[in-house]
């Protein structure tokens, strides 16, 4: 269907004088799984809730498989919208039981049918068996599970989950998070997450927008935030890494401290487009490589142990510093000089800030 999923296209909110979002572009289609991902305060909640019908959009719209759900003219009351909301909190009636709190949102159907639905839910979540037990009687894991399960009965156009993990402890975050993605998937579920942790992100959506200050930075992929950031926020914001000055020799090449790279240059960086030439390239700790033979020396200055592997702090002879990644039978000590060996499939760079820009 033309237009199927959710589209959002140019919406503004604000409270009071206070703008808070603005001119905030994306879609996902259907079956997909979107994530808004950003610090705290920069808008991620509100847009949700916007989306919702919870808050009104002052310009721009919102549609859902086609259909207008919010213009500055148009608002069609949350109770209409047909979208499932999952929270941090689970929310669930504290007075009934799985079941009954499952089977909340389906008071139209029939007795049946209604169990028959709330069977398939509780099999859905991992949670067959537990029906007639309490909210209180769950581990917080499992009380999400219900919250997803009764999200998902009445089969919502849209389901949109407020940091839905946040509440639980960091592994147990990583399990649910693959949890929900097979059960959003095998249900062929349209949602939107809503997260300020990249690893949860990344894990549980197809597409994710990184937002700061109420602006959409980059919506893409999670491998294309990773290797294809559009600017340096994004570059700064996701994954590790560092910043090396550079410059452009030629219309493939650059130039830094750790030698030549001859490869696709962001079209930012093109010789035309660079008064100086000067860039700066970003490295990544799995770009540098630990090989003793390399002329190439940095000297350990910080290391963290991350089970498999050290997450290096390296100086550089100029004073840089790089971060790298290493097996972690690799035990040096600080203050050791290692040899190091680039290894960077595609230059990501970025043209080089004017005093006044670095400073803004
Ligand atoms: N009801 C409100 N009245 C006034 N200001 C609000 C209201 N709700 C949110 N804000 C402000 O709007 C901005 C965006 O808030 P929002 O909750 O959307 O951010 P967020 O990215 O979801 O943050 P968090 O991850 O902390 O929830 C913040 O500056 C916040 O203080």
């Amino acid at each position: 269907m033309a237009g199927a999923g959710l589209q959002v296209a140019g919406i503004r909110l604000a409270f009071g004088k206070a703008m808070v979002v603005d001119a905030l572009d994306f879609s996902v289609a259907e079956g997909e799984i979107g994530c808004l991902l950003g610090h705290s305060g920069c808008g991620k909640t509100t847009v949700l809730r916007a989306i919702a019908g919870l808050e009104r959009i002052l310009a721009g719209e919102i549609s859902l498989d086609g259909q207008l759900l919010s213009s500055l003219y148009r608002h069609i009351p949350a109770e209409a919208r047909g979208i499932g909301m999952v929270f941090q909190d689970y929310a669930l009636f504290p007075h009934l039981t799985v079941a009954g709190n499952i089977g909340f949102g389906l008071k139209g159907l029939a007795a049946a049918a209604r169990e028959t639905r709330v069977g398939e839910l509780l099999e859905l979540v991992g949670l067959a068996g537990s029906g007639a037990k309490y909210p209180h009687e769950l581990s917080g894991g499992q009380q999400q599970r219900v919250a997803l399960a009764r999200a998902l009965a009445p089969r919502p156009r849209l389901l949109l989950l407020d940091e839905p993990f946040s509440n639980l402890d960091v592994e147990l975050r990583e399990r649910l998070g693959q949890e929900v993605r097979t059960i959003l998937k095998q249900t062929g579920t349209t949602a939107l997450l809503v997260t300020h942790d990249q690893h949860e992100a990344f894990a549980v959506a197809d597409k994710v927008g990184v937002m700061h200050q109420g602006v959409m930075k980059q919506w893409a992929t999670p491998y294309e935030l990773y290797h294809e950031p559009a600017d340096r926020f994004v570059a700064n914001f996701i994954g590790e890494g560092v910043l090396l000055p550079g410059k452009v020799t030629g219309p493939q090449c650059v130039e830094f401290e750790l030698g030549e790279i001859c490869s696709l240059v962001p079209r930012s960086c093109c010789p035309e487009c660079l008064g100086d030439g000067l860039i700066d390239v970003l490295v990544r700790p799995d770009d540098i490589l630990h090989d003793d033979a390399s002329p190439l020396r940095a000297t350990v200055l910080g290391k963290a142990f991350r089970g498999a592997q050290f997450l290096y702090t390296l100086g550089l002879p100029s004073g840089h510093k790089l971060l790298s990644l290493v097996p972690s039978h690799h035990d040096h000590q600080l203050g050791e000089a290692i040899g190091i060996r680039m290894e960077i499939d595609h230059v990501i760079a970025f043209p080089r800030l004017t005093q006044t820009q670095a400073h803004a």
